[in-house]
């Protein structure tokens, strides 16, 4: 499990740390995984020319520190200054093995740009002088030190002007915004340095390959078609294809079998494509509803929320939702549908994705997958697990309606709503990595139904 803790989880560890070791330790051994990550990047440090942005905290210090390792191994470093004061103990270090102070607007054009600027402690935006000062060295590799600059670091908003990593070095565990976008896009590849902290349990977290693995259902011996699971599909009544989609994602065999409820007509198209698919004539253990469904999707919930099972809610049926839901319920917006669900516009929900998936949860008391980049799963009370796993190829028409296929099969085959949704997601997301051939072709949604055991197979 890949976690991500809050800014003051962070500073209680690092506390608790520091109380036991000698001053400065963390900071070198920050800075120590900040100067090999450059190094890196360059391919060397010998004649490396490397700017660091210094702001006034901490996070100027590690740059500093990083900066005189490197500069030890031939770098030559400059500093521009951007805080109210620097941290003095680095500096000196870095001026005694030859790193130069320049004022904003006169560094040397650098290899590589160290973002130092403001680490947790920093307040979200940048000042005007960070601002013109990035602007010089467009084009540059940045490497920023715990976190881009400017990026609200416990929700992964990006409300004002903020440094766009290459690479982001972070330190003792992740942060919210390094999973969370619109902050994560700006973080560029993650790094994580090991510090020595020791961690409560993480608020926000994304699932391994390891995870999924130990989450997934698998048949065992005694078990026959029933007892694996059998999954209910109502969809596609306005737009077949979203049906056979919804289908798609949900025969990928990860259930013992799967029961189509919509119209005859597009029944028999199903069947075409899917002849292990039954009729809808006997119990299900869970639903998927919503898909192409148009305006028979307020009756497909309905009908669905009659039985006491848990109910995939997609799509069209998300403005049907009851109040209290009798069951439990995963919800799969994509930000315009949540927008409309929370009653505000689609850019306050894209631009503040974290806040809005858990309020959604909490709301109707469901778990909320919200579709992106980084698709979040927010189960109510807080926790929320986010897909790293995909390529842009995935945002691709009918991409949803397999993903809600496919966690509705794994809510069938006996996993927790949120469990369901955060595996379901990074399946899809992996099989369209696989699909594409690592982000290298095109694909279309059934090519990532279709990928789906394959991925299963590396697990
Ligand atoms: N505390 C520790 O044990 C460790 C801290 N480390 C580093 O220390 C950082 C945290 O340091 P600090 O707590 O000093 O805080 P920061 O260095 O993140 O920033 C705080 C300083 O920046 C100023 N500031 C805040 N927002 C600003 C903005 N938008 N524009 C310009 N200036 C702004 C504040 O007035 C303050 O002086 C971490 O991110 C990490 O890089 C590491 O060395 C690892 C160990
Ligand atoms: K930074």
């Amino acid at each position: 499990m890949r976690s991500a803790h809050t800014v003051e989880q962070v500073r209680a560890a690092e506390q608790a740390l520091m109380a036991q070791l000698p001053d400065g330790t963390l900071m070198a051994r920050a800075a120590a995984g900040l100067a090999a990550a450059v190094v890196d990047l360059l391919g060397g440090a010998y004649g490396r020319r490397v700017l660091l942005l210094v702001g006034s905290g901490d996070n100027g210090g590690d740059a500093l520190y990083a900066g005189t390792l490197l500069a030890r191994r031939g770098s030559a470093v400059e500093v521009v200054p951007l805080g109210s004061t620097v941290h003095e103990a680095g500096l000196a270090a870095l001026r005694a093995v030859g790193g130069r102070v320049v004022a904003t607007g006169e560094a040397a054009r650098p290899d590589v740009v160290v973002d130092g600027i403001v680490g947790i402690g920093g307040r979200p935006g940048l000042r005007d002088d960070a601002a013109a000062e990035l602007a010089r060295h467009e084009g540059v590799p940045v490497v920023a030190v715990d976190v881009p600059s400017g990026v609200s670091v416990d929700d992964g908003r990006v409300d004002g002007p903020h440094v766009r990593a290459d690479v982001t070095v972070t330190f003792g565990t992740h942060k919210v915004a390094h999973l969370v976008d619109p902050a994560a896009t700006a973080c560029g590849a993650v790094l994580l340095v090991d510090i020595g902290l020791e961690l409560p349990t993480a608020p926000v977290t994304a699932l391994q390959p390891d995870d999924v693995a130990a989450l997934l259902p698998r048949p065992r011996g005694a078990d026959h078609k029933y007892t694996r699971g059998v999954v209910g599909i109502r969809t596609g009544t306005a737009y077949p294809g979203a049906g056979l989609l919804s289908v798609a994602g949900a025969a990928t065999g990860l259930v013992g079998m799967v029961r189509y409820a919509g119209p005859d007509a597009v029944f028999e198209q199903v069947r075409l494509v899917h002849p292990e698919v039954v009729a809808a004539t006997g119990r299900v253990q869970a639903w998927v509803v919503g898909s192409g469904g148009g305006e028979a999707a307020g009756a497909d919930l309905a009908s669905a929320l009659r039985d006491d099972i848990p109910v995939v809610v997609d799509a069209d049926a998300l403005a049907h939702l009851p109040a209290e839901p009798p069951v439990p319920l995963v919800l799969t917006p994509h930000a315009g549908e949540l927008a409309r669900m929370l009653g505000v516009e689609r850019d306050e929900v894209e631009a503040r994705q974290l806040e809005h998936a858990r309020a959604a949860a909490e709301r109707w008391n469901a778990v909320c997958l919200l579709k992106g980049r980084h698709t979040l799963v927010a189960a109510p009370g807080g926790d929320v697990r986010v897909t790293t796993t995909g390529v842009p190829w995935l945002a691709t028409a009918g991409a949803g309606d397999v993903l809600a296929g496919l966690v509705g099969a794994l809510l069938a085959a006996g996993l927790a709503p949120y469990d369901a949704a955060s595996v379901g997601s990074w399946l899809h997301g992996a099989a369209a990595t696989y699909a594409s051939d690592g982000g290298r072709a095109p694909i279309t949604a059934l090519d990532v139904a279709r990928s789906v055991p394959a991925v299963i197979r590396t697990l």
